[in-house]
């Protein structure tokens, strides 16, 4: 590993390489304020285990982190330890997009993981069992994990979540419908939303993710799971992270990660740093076109990768 000081540098020299690349991709054009989002925004954050955090481009803008909210809603269901947890959602990669709705009948209304649309559902259904606010509880977690109190869920984009939801919305009911929905599905619903709305800086992501490099506890010692726990939640952002295009990424990037319609991903390197990047720029599986050239350069460039 190089010196620290190096990272910036190394950092930098990734976002200047690939800005004639800025405005890859497509915007996602389900919600307003999501279509609304500069298309030339690029940033990226490396946070080590020690808690030293390097930054290059927008990394101090906060976006929509979507569907990065899922680790952090897995990890606070993981944390109230519910046995059933693991019954009511698998641990294979879908193959398919990921509000698809095609398994769920083959496969009794249990969602393939927690990474996907369903299984994220199944998830809050049961920190909402648990927790009465799931949308208080996990605001404060982010916080806590992040070091920055004035986190919050962009009612904007939640109301439109809301408003456009009627897939997520069917899901919801149809897991219902099998026994796989223990509380209201509209409340189940709500909460989900309000999570996909958070809205965070790249350099507020990787803080926030750096207990998944450091067995589940941030630089600061606050413990959010155990090592065997934070092992299995890298485990699923390697092999269910980034949709139906994971083995791609896998391939190209070589580190759990886990992406978001937003154009945000948050990427690990177990016993050594996490690293979050954005732009909002989506290939056809709703990954980040730059944000994976990012994390590619980066482990390419270095060999830092956990293979
Ligand atoms: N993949 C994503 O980031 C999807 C999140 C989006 N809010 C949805 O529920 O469909």
């Amino acid at each position: 590993m190089r010196a620290h000081a190096d990272f910036d540098q190394l950092l930098q020299t990734i976002v200047d390489d690939l800005a004639p690349e800025r405005g890859a991709g497509e915007l996602a054009d389900y919600i307003e304020p999501l279509r609304r989002v500069d298309p030339l925004s690029f940033g990226m954050a490396l946070c080590t285990v020690e808690g030293e955090l390097y930054c290059a481009g927008d990394a101090t803008q906060r976006f929509s982190i979507q569907s990065v909210s899922k680790v952090l809603s897995l990890t606070l269901a993981m944390q109230h330890g519910r046995h059933d947890l693991w019954r009511r959602v698998g641990r294979e990669p879908s193959g398919n997009r990921f509000n698809s709705l095609v398994q769920l009948e083959h496969e009794r209304g249990i969602p393939r993981n927690p990474f996907i649309n369903a299984g994220a559902l199944v998830v809050t259904d049961v920190i909402l069992e648990m927790l009465s606010d799931a949308k208080a509880t996990l605001l404060d977690l982010v916080r806590g994990v992040a070091g920055a109190a004035d986190i919050e869920f962009d009612r904007e984009v939640a109301r439109a979540e809301h408003e456009t939801g009627h897939t997520n919305r069917a899901m919801a009911w149809f897991m219902k419908s099998f026994g796989n929905l223990q509380g209201d599905p509209e409340a189940v619903l709500d909460a989900y939303f309000h999570h996909c709305a958070l809205s965070m800086s790249c350099v507020e992501l990787a803080r926030a993710g750096v207990y998944l490099a450091n067995g589940g506890c941030t630089p600061e010692g606050m413990c959010m799971l155990s090592p065997a726990q934070t092992k299995q939640v890298n485990s699923l952002m390697l092999t269910c992270g980034a949709y139906d295009a994971v083995g791609e990424f896998a391939f190209r990037v070589g580190l759990p990660a886990k992406s978001g319609v937003g154009g945000g991903i948050l990427a690990i390197l177990p016993g050594r740093f996490s690293v979050a990047v954005w732009s909002p720029g989506l290939d056809r599986a709703g990954n980040s076109v730059l944000g994976t050239m990012a994390l590619e350069q980066l482990s390419s460039r270095t060999g830092w990768s956990i293979f």
